[in-house]
């Protein structure tokens, strides 16, 4: 059976002069977690925009469950969560959370259920009604998560889903992670933390906008020989994270 949700080919986006991807070939399961490794600036963000559909592309192509992208009959499959958090300031976080919440196909009753179901899972349903302004750092990226979630998407990419997070709230963001990609959902993230790298099922090392390796924190290990992620990510021809 064919498992694939996304399939990149030959990908490469250029900015002006600056070729940020260079010839990307990958692809992803359903049910996965699949993370993008990689030091500043290598291209994770543009690569997962482009598998969101927020990039355009100049060589290649992405799918994503089949279809070609960019396109807009997917927004309500994907769920995208950006590495700087896009609330409304002044609103309330269920304020913002209705708003989003308003460009899915939810009733009334779903929609208040869902609020509810997101907000526990972040750990903020007693902030429902505080304006997004009084949130720390770490809350508003638990909001934005609760946001990229509300419409139970069946692929979720999640930009750097845990700066500013605490590593107590860290764990259980991850093992929420972890169980939706239990329940069938493939989840994707960019990280340049080894050890987020390493409760990845799947991980694509990426330098200077070139994928050196994929592969499951065991494989690339065995690959080269090493037994942590930073020295196989060193010997694939990485920079030190
Ligand atoms: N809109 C843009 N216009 C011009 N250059 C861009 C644009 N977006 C990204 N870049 C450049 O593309 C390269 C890759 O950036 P990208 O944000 O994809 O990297 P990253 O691996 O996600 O890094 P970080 O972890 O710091 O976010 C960088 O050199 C960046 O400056």
């Amino acid at each position: 059976m064919n498992n694939e949700v996304c399939k990149v080919s030959n990908l490469s986006i250029s900015f002006g002069k600056q070729e940020v991807l260079k010839d990307i070939n990958l692809s992803i399961n359903k049910g996965e977690v699949f993370g993008f490794l990689g030091p500043s600036g290598a291209g994770k963000t543009t690569l997962v925009k482009a598998i969101a559909g927020l990039q355009p592309i100049n060589n290649g192509e992405v799918e994503v469950l089949t279809r070609k992208m960019p396109t807009l009959s997917l927004s309500e499959k994907i769920g995208y969560m950006a590495q700087s958090d896009a609330l409304y300031q002044d609103l309330t976080a269920l304020e913002n959370l209705q708003f989003f919440s308003s460009l899915y196909k939810l009733n009334r009753i779903d929609r208040k259920k869902r609020i509810h179901e997101v907000m526990e899972l972040v750990n903020l349903s007693e902030h429902l009604h505080k304006p997004v302004q009084q949130f720390s750092g770490g809350m508003k990226r638990r909001l934005s998560l609760a946001i990229s979630l509300i419409h139970n998407p069946e692929i979720l990419i999640l930009d750097e889903p845990t700066v500013g997070i605490d590593p107590l709230l860290r764990k259980s963001i991850w093992q929420e992670l972890k169980a939706l990609s239990q329940s069938g959902t493939t989840v994707i993230v960019t990280t340049h933390v080894m050890d987020e790298a390493e409760k990845c099922d799947r991980l694509a090392m990426i330098r200077e906008g070139k994928l050196l390796a994929v592969g499951s924190t065991e494989d690339l290990q065995r690959k080269t020989g090493t037994t942590s992620m930073e020295d196989a990510f060193l010997t694939f021809g990485g920079a030190t994270v």
